[in-house]
């Protein structure tokens, strides 16, 4: 943001304020550097001439629907426009060709219904009022073009709860409405990537402090259409599913819904898998939370098995699923103690004995066998294999590794399935891919987690900076349009930090892994 230079005693201005972010006010005096503000709150303030920022008293009530249209282009003046028009429920704004959404948290079907389909299928962008249906349609129009088609990308970003999710869906389903066919037979392609959803969302999505359906991975939905631009496959890829949360999960978030759902599937189910209520299974019961207001885990059961038959996935395979998830359960409660040896250890008692039967039987292998590869080591030199037992402690870790593989590999396979059954489209020449993948994150204790999702982040914003300001800018030079160079935050150094290699953090870190292992 550059210095405004022309501000002078009584001039509307913004100023920082720890409350509302921005507070705007009048320049009652200029000493130095300094101005003294008087509030509209009714605070007199003095802050650096070089932090205040001009106040555009001409803007419209209602604000503009495109930010470029401000006089100012300023944090406080952007973030003035996008309230001003929240306050109207209008959530959608442009930046140019960017579209900036504003969670509502409330339902709004006036806005997303058939009828307004309609009317963004065609429009030239910025005829009508700002909504992802037009991006969507961008992107569409794109491939339409003869001689000229072009694949394109949609990258939803934001932070946790801020709707990336919703957005999402929002664009498949406006894309499935422009390429989609009528179905004359089983499921459509588009009914099955919608379908998808569901089911992902049961396995990949968790409460959290910020969002009570917060997905714990990224993923990208590739489309793919044929010449006649219709929907013709589709591939979903995903990255980073958080394993840690399996094992751990603390007040008030929850583990993955889909544990808390089989908790709640029809008696039999239930009984079938051995299971009881989510408070006596430990990799649940280290949050009190086990309930979202407004949600019925046993209707959410019915519906992610529906989801599964749709997508595809067989009667057989979703008790395979099921029986893992509840293999899961039953795998957290095996306790152990100290064994006779030094540094062994044993099964706690008669209820871990009956948690460790259960999970053989579950996961249909042998128990001996798994309560050996949970209490012993196995190293395999040239020369021998050696077995040595763990401590309690540390067949604890070996016992939370195992479900956060098992876990983390049946999130994949649901993957690979849902991929399989979708179908892709060898011969598609085009696609509009859609990404969401989860932002920026910042708890009180932050872990190796939010490192990676931080990272990927910050990978973003580059990519970002490339196209819209680096790019642009080339463009201008090309064309020779006459422009002031525009001053961004380039995140670079950020990125060499990390990925740089000799010498940045992650080729630190696996120098030291290295020297580990050794
Ligand atoms: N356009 C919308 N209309 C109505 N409600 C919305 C909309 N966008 C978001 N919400 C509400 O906000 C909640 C959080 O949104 P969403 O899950 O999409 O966030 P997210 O950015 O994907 O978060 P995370 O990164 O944690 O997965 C939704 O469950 C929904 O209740």
């Amino acid at each position: 943001m550059a210095t405004p230079v022309n501000i002078i005693v009584g001039s509307h201005v913004w100023v920082e304020d720890p409350d509302e972010a921005w507070i705007d006010g009048q320049v009652t005096k200029i000493t130095g550097k300094d101005a003294q503000i008087q509030t509209t709150n009714g605070k007199t303030v003095t802050e650096k001439l070089s932090k205040i920022y001009p106040k555009d008293l001409e803007a419209p009530p209602g604000g503009v629907d495109d930010m470029t249209k401000l006089s100012y282009l300023h944090e406080p003046g952007v973030l003035q426009n996008l309230k001003t028009r929240y306050e109207l429920n209008e959530i959608y704004t442009y930046t140019g060709n960017i579209l900036i959404a504003i969670n509502p948290f409330q339902r709004l079907p006036h806005i997303y219904g058939s009828h307004m389909m309609q009317q963004y299928k065609g429009a030239p962008f910025g005829e009508l009022s700002p909504h992802v249906f037009a991006v969507a349609d961008v992107a569409y129009r794109f491939l339409a073009m003869i001689n000229e088609s072009k694949s394109n990308s949609i990258l939803v970003s934001g932070e946790s709860g801020a709707g990336k999710t919703e957005t999402t869906k929002m664009l498949m389903r406006y894309l499935a409405f422009l390429g989609g066919r009528v179905a004359t037979e089983g499921r459509t392609v588009e009914q099955q990537v919608l379908e998808s959803n569901p089911v992902l969302e049961a396995f990949g999505n968790a409460k959290t402090v910020r969002n009570n359906n917060s997905s714990r991975f990224g993923k990208f939905v590739e489309i793919q259409f044929d010449k006649h631009g219709r929907i013709s496959g589709a591939a979903i890829r995903t990255y980073l599913l958080e394993r840690s949360r399996v094992c751990q999960v603390s007040d008030p978030e929850r583990n993955y819904h889909c544990f808390y759902l089989l908790c709640a599937a029809p008696a039999e189910e239930v009984e079938k898998y051995k299971l009881g209520k989510p408070q006596s299974y430990h990799y649940l019961n280290q949050s009190r939370c086990y309930e979202l207001v407004g949600v019925s885990d046993s209707h959410d059961y019915l519906a992610t098995r529906r989801a599964m038959d749709i997508v595809g996935i067989s009667e057989k395979e979703q008790e395979a699923i099921f029986r893992v998830v509840a293999a899961i359960l039953h795998l957290g409660n095996i306790v152990f103690a100290k064994g006779k040896e030094v540094d062994s250890s044993v099964l706690k008692d008669d209820q871990a004995k009956f948690h460790l039967n259960t999970t053989a039987e579950l996961l249909m292998c042998d128990v001996k066998a798994l309560e050996d590869a949970l209490c012993k080591r196995v190293m395999v030199t040239p020369e021998e294999v050696i077995k040595r037992s763990l401590d309690p402690q540390s067949a604890t870790v070996s016992r939370d590794g195992l479900a956060k593989t098992l876990y983390s590999r049946l999130f994949d396979w649901l993957v690979d399935k849902i991929n399989n059954s979708i179908g892709q489209d060898p011969n598609s020449n085009f696609l509009i891919g859609v990404l969401d993948i989860y932002g920026f994150e910042s708890f009180k204790a932050n872990s190796f987690e939010q490192f990676c999702i931080n990272f990927t982040n910050e990978k973003l914003q580059q990519h970002f900076n490339q196209h819209v300001f680096k790019m642009e800018q080339e463009e201008y030079t090309k064309e020779k349009i006459n422009w002031s160079y525009i001053e961004f935050v380039d995140n670079q150094d950020v990125l060499d930090l990390i990925e740089k290699k000799p010498g940045g953090i992650v080729a630190l870190l696996d120098e030291a892994w290295y020297n580990i292992v050794l």
